[in-house]
């Protein structure tokens, strides 16, 4: 991971930092000189924090999540792999969320053009006991990095080091802080068809305009855009989403019942997070042995400036 060229005695100015969180857990703090800031989590290479430069947070946590194994922590964005919700014989979500994850040995610097200095490469491999549920060996590495600018960019690589071939579904569970959930949209997933969890997954196609929330929502979109965004009116800000090697979407929200009915959950806190997944799931993936597969998610945070259907052009065109 990135070295730091700033004072060592006094963390809070490094690019990088290795501390302890909550419960004693490992947490990696991540740091650029505009203010921006996120946290990982080596339980789960659980990203629990992404802050803009005037220290907003812009995931949402839950007041009652648990930061202890082997219970997934609450909010944030946990790693689905290798099997995403219970679509499979493992455990909801398969178990890379609530592994601890090692910081990778063989951590590669950023180009020295690179603007990217402040990132973490961590790296999942299977114990005796993972071979025991899922028989596959393979290397998991994640690099997680903040940019200057405060886009905060995930980039998963799942190699095959086994000598059979293997298959996965994978998702970045994001929880996305939002200030009231009956006044947001999602754009970008209109139009697509989607397999609707709360009806058996049966296949629907969504009609008419944005996405907006008066309920329970639990879709898999399929064949969904680069870039989704979701647009808070309120708090007059606009998350980007950009992925890369990840064909579906998961939009979740649990509502008021199934909140409830969440242990780590605040009966209230549905009406201030959304998920928005992005994901493999219609088509797994399947790796021979020796083969890589990548998938990035990048997440910007852009004050809405949003008219006439366009999203902020200044921002959101780039690179797209
Ligand atoms: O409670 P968890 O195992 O973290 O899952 C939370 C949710 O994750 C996804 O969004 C699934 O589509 C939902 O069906 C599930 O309820």
């Amino acid at each position: 991971m990135a070295s730091s060229s700033s004072d060592p005695k006094n963390p809070s100015l490094l690019p990088v930092e290795f501390t302890k969180g909550v419960n004693g857990l490992d947490k990696v703090i991540l740091r650029e000189a505009s203010g921006v800031s996120a946290e990982v989590y080596l339980y789960g290479a659980h990203v629990t924090s992404w802050k803009n430069e005037n220290r907003e947070e812009l995931l949402f946590v839950s007041s009652k999540a648990i930061f202890k194994p082997p219970k997934p922590i609450r909010g944030g964005i946990p790693i689905c792999f290798p099997q995403f919700s219970n679509h499979g014989i493992l455990e909801a979500h398969g178990f890379a969320r609530n592994r601890v994850w090692k910081v990778d040995p063989e951590s590669q610097p950023s180009p020295a053009n690179s603007v990217n200095k402040s990132y973490v490469d961590l790296l999942l491999k299977p114990s005796e006991d993972d071979l025991k549920i899922w028989s596959h060996i393979f290397e998991f590495r994640l690099r997680v990095t903040l940019g200057p600018g405060g886009d905060l960019m995930l980039t998963s690589r799942v190699r095959n080091t086994d000598t059979k071939p293997f298959t996965f579904s994978f998702a970045y569970h994001t929880y996305f802080s939002v200030s009231d959930i009956s006044e947001v949209r999602v754009e970008g997933l209109e139009t697509l068809d989607y397999l609707d969890n709360t009806k058996g997954r049966e296949r629907f196609t969504e009609q008419g305009d944005a996405i907006t929330f008066e309920g329970e929502i639990d879709k898999i979109y399929l064949s969904t855009p680069t870039k989704i965004a979701i647009l808070d009116h309120e708090r007059k800000r606009t998350f980007v989403i950009r992925k890369d090697g990840l064909p579906d979407a998961v939009v979740w929200n649990p509502w008021d019942k199934k909140a409830k009915a969440l242990a780590d959950f605040g009966d209230d806190e549905y009406k201030h997070m959304l998920c928005v997944e992005p994901a493999a799931i219609e088509k797994p993936i399947t790796l021979k042995p020796g083969e890589e597969w990548r998938g990035r998610q990048e997440l910007s945070a852009v004050p809405s400036s949003y008219c006439s259907g366009q999203l902020d052009p200044r921002r959101v065109l780039r690179g797209s």
